[in-house]
């Protein structure tokens, strides 16, 4: 007995000494970038502060300015927030790749799809989908978005009158019926599962979002590993049927049968593997779920705490369609105000807050002249460089004219404004969420008025995306 115990210490005290050894060789390596004292196993974690990270980062960045080590165990992150860097770690992707955080964890559920892939397997799937996401594109499915905002408001909104909702229902909801319609000309408004794979791919960013950011395991029998591994071979059983249904639908046509110009049928035509399109479906559907919900829920919150900013948008809806619900992409343009809301939006609450890129080589921070050793993960704080005071005067403000006169459309890597990120793995989906606010707001606001909850405000866990514990509350009066 005593010599198995001491056998069992042995070799935890070795794999110990294992860890000791190489927390000391990463030290050394980066000892050059500006840190706060990290410890052996824990790194940064034994500081209380250092688990609410977008609070810590940014009091590390008060104290170490824009370029810092950050431990969030025994491994560090470069944490990188000067714009010039960042530009460089987002478009040099054969430098900075996306390493083990996504082909590990990520993984679980994106598969190899668009959001995990690198090198040339992520070019030829890019290269197969970017054209069903173009402007262009997009615009064909507007009479459709604001079909379903219209049916949304009928059934969500207008029985909340005088009441006080949690609207993350309301935006989920709408978000995956303009995907599924969008993505492959399935009509989820009819479709049983729909409330499943709402809870289903908001769950499993969470969980993915926590294990990232806390440095977590991901070993399969861990209980809410296992479950989630279940319910993506579900979701995959999912899209199998919406394969499935186009197949029969391509089988059965009709010569007047025009098949939809959509991602599904890219898919079909680059004749992807049944698992490529299980991962590349579920990638597109996770990676624009929570976002462009949360999106809709941060808007409407902003629009209710600050009246006088949904009284302008209010009035320049009302000056650009009138009473007319029917809006085209003519209408959209011009409504610039409404533009600059949804940039603040995003910028005060980054949707998707961090963005990080692993080293395959030294390399060298051109601008700071500062060596990244090979290996290394550069953490890009969207987030923080959203309210980086050096750019953007009360940074904390919620203010839509800063955006007056800047000239930024959806990003701008000169004021290290990018919610969509930068380069050749910007969000594939920017203008179809840009679209979807403008119709959804437009909507909204010509029926209702968002009033603030006394007393509530959201509680924001930054894991894959921003998203808010405890909901989104608002009043709904209708006007
Ligand atoms: C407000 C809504 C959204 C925000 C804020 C957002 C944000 C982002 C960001 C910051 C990235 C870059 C990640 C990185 O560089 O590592 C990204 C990538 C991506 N997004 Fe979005 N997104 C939104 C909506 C959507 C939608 C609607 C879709 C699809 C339907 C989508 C699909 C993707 C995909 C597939 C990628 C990976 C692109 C690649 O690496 O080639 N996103 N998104």
């Amino acid at each position: 007995m005593i010599s198995v115990l001491g056998a069992i210490f042995s070799v935890i005290g070795a794999g110990l000494a294992v860890m000791i050894v190489q927390f000391l060789m990463e030290m050394l390596k980066i000892s050059h970038i500006p840190a706060t004292l990290a410890l052996p196993l824990v790194g940064h974690l034994y500081h209380p502060g250092a688990p609410m990270v977008m609070k810590f980062l940014s009091v590390m960045r008060r104290r170490h300015g824009k370029i810092f080590a950050f431990w969030p165990g025994n491994s560090p992150m470069i944490v990188v927030m000067e714009p010039k860097c960042v530009r460089q770690i987002l478009t040099d992707t054969k430098t900075f790749i996306k390493g083990a955080d996504y082909s590990n964890k990520f993984a679980l559920v994106f598969g190899e799809g668009l959001v995990t892939s690198n090198g040339d397997k992520h070019r030829g799937d890019r290269g197969c989908l970017s054209k069903f996401f173009v402007r262009g594109a997009i615009e064909k499915y507007m009479d459709f978005m604001v079909q379903e905002t219209q049916l949304m408001i009928q059934e969500t909104m207008v029985p909340a009158n005088g009441k006080e909702i949690d609207l993350q229902e309301f935006f989920h909801m709408l978000a995956l019926r303009v995907f599924g319609y969008f993505a492959a000309g399935h009509d989820y408004s009819k479709d049983p599962e729909a409330k499943w794979i709402n809870h289903c791919v908001s769950n499993g960013s969470n969980i993915i979002g926590e294990h990232i950011v806390l440095g977590l395991p991901v070993w399969g029998f861990i209980p809410r590993i296992k479950s989630l591994k279940a319910d993506v071979a579900k979701m995959h059983q999912h899209v199998e049927k919406l394969i499935q249904a186009r197949e029969k639908q391509r089988s059965e046509a009709k010569p007047d049968w025009v098949e939809p110009e959509d991602p599904l049928k890219g898919m079909l035509d680059a004749k992807m593997s049944r698992k490529e399109m299980y991962e590349q479906f579920t990638t597109l559907l996770s990676a624009g779920h929570d976002t462009t919900a949360f999106f809709g829920c941060y808007m409407a919150y902003l629009l209710a705490s600050h009246p006088e900013v949904q009284q302008k948008v209010k009035d320049e809806v009302k000056e650009v369609l009138g009473d007319r619900t029917d809006i085209k992409p003519e209408d959209a343009k011009k409504m610039t105000y409404t533009a600059n809301v949804m940039k603040e939006v995003l910028r005060l609450y980054t949707v998707i807050p961090f963005v990080n890129r692993t080293t395959v080589k030294d390399v060298n921070l051109r601008e700071n002249n500062m060596k990244i050793p090979s290996g290394t993960t550069c953490l890009v704080p969207l987030c923080l460089m959203n309210r980086d005071p050096d750019v953007w005067e009360d940074p904390n403000e919620f203010r839509p004219e800063r955006f007056e006169g800047l000239g930024i459309s959806d990003n701008s890597a000169k004021h290290g404004y990018l919610p969509f990120g930068y380069g050749s793995r910007t969000c594939i989906g920017n203008t179809l969420a840009l679209i979807e606010g403008n119709i959804m707001f437009a909507l909204l606001m010509q029926k209702l008025t968002f009033k603030k909850v006394e007393d509530f405000k959201p509680k924001i866990t930054a894991g894959i995306s921003l998203v808010s514990s405890n909901g989104i509350r608002v009043r709904v009066e209708l006007d």
